[in-house]
């Protein structure tokens, strides 16, 4: 979908993100200045980017996290990136955002986990003294293929942050090829996590055949699903799952585009969004990775919405109940929830007349 074919209400909508990873969500712009500054690595465009009508396997897609990766590699890069995603989703209509991403270490450029996390926190700082209108928060992210040790240096990491970052880093992401590792390693280390109150965001059943590793992690339980795929037993998995989820209420995030560009989800009409959201389960809409996978939290509401028939005023409560669902406190959801009452006639175009 071009940008001018989303229609002015979803540019419009104000919109609440919850799961976009900072380099997925890297804009074709960013990438140009990007391979500008790195022309030795000779990196293309569509080594970074699935376009329109495209599809990769997701293995395909965690290729190309490693090209853009080896782009981004220096404090520099990140506090560019982070900066251009940040003021890419206000100019999309995003009033809150938890950005999320995985620290690395590059000893090339003496990059550490711990100043790439300072590094991102500065961008979310900049875009703040610059006004900005977006609240943004972080989350650590955990590469599952990293094992039990990294993991535990993840959580106190994330630990300190969360201690001194003025309330900005909130909590864990768990990530990664889903086909690698198993979630049983890391249980500890994400029980010590929920322990010390940083927020859970896992990944679950993004691919068939984990089952088993979601059961163990949903007793946990994680604060938010990211993808959770195949846990409907419409989808292959399980009314013993969806109970746990149910019971726990635990809020979905919904990627529709990266689903059916990595081909876990045949059809946009397959989508589990449908199941979930019929049950009136928190089911929050997202991008995932909007760079990789080309598009934007607007058209990912427009796609949601012509593919299940949703009104506007169903779109309007689906932006509006994912604040609910935010990592950031009561007094944040509050402030949010004016915001959303505030712009409410602006969006619909109401005229003072109209209530007459
Ligand atoms: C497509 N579905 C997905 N499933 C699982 N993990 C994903 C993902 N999309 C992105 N990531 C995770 O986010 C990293 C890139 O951003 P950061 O370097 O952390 O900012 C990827 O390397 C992967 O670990
Ligand atoms: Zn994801």
């Amino acid at each position: 979908m071009m940008d001018n074919e989303v229609d002015v209400f979803y540019r419009e909508l104000p919109k609440v993100e919850l799961h976009a990873h900072l380099n997925g969500s890297v804009s074709c712009p960013t990438i140009e200045k990007l391979i500008s500054r790195k022309p030795h690595l000779n990196i293309g465009h569509g080594m970074t980017a699935i376009g329109k009508g495209q599809r990769r396997t997701l293995d395909e897609c965690f290729q190309v996290f490693k090209v853009i990766h080896q782009l981004v590699d220096t404090e520099e890069d990140i506090l560019m990136v982070a900066t251009d995603v940040i003021k890419e989703f206000a100019a999309d209509g995003v009033k809150y955002l938890e950005l999320r991403s995985t620290p690395r270490e590059e000893k090339h450029t003496g990059l550490t986990k711990k100043s790439y996390i300072e590094t991102v926190i500065k961008a979310i700082k900049q875009c703040k003294s610059e006004g900005v209108d977006i609240d943004v928060r972080f989350l650590v992210a955990i590469d599952r293929r990293n094992g039990t040790e990294v993991a535990m240096e993840t959580v106190k990491l994330a630990e300190d942050f969360m201690l001194s970052s003025d309330g900005l880093v909130l909590g864990l992401d768990l990530s990664g090829d889903p086909t690698v590792g198993h979630g049983k390693d890391l249980l500890p280390a994400l029980q010590k996590a929920k322990n010390c109150g940083l927020k859970l965001s896992l990944h679950l059943s993004e691919v068939p055949s984990q089952l088993e590793e979601s059961d163990l992690l949903l007793d946990l339980p994680p604060d938010r699903i990211g993808h959770g795929t195949f846990l409907h037993p419409a989808m292959g998995g399980s009314q013993g799952l969806v109970d746990k989820v149910v019971k726990h209420n635990i809020p979905l995030e919904l990627c529709l585009t990266s689903n059916v560009k990595g081909q876990t989800v045949a059809r946009y009409s397959d989508h589990h969004f449908k199941h979930w959201y019929q049950m009136g389960h928190p089911s929050v809409i997202c991008t995932d990775d909007k760079g990789v996978f080309s598009t934007d939290l607007s058209q990912e509401y427009q796609l949601a919405a012509s593919t299940f028939d949703l009104s506007h005023e169903a779109v309007w409560k689906l932006s509006h109940d994912a604040i609910d669902c935010i990592f950031a406190p009561d007094t944040v959801k509050q402030q949010l929830k004016q915001k959303w009452i505030y712009l409410k006639p602006q969006v619909f175009h109401y005229r003072e007349t109209d209530s007459l």
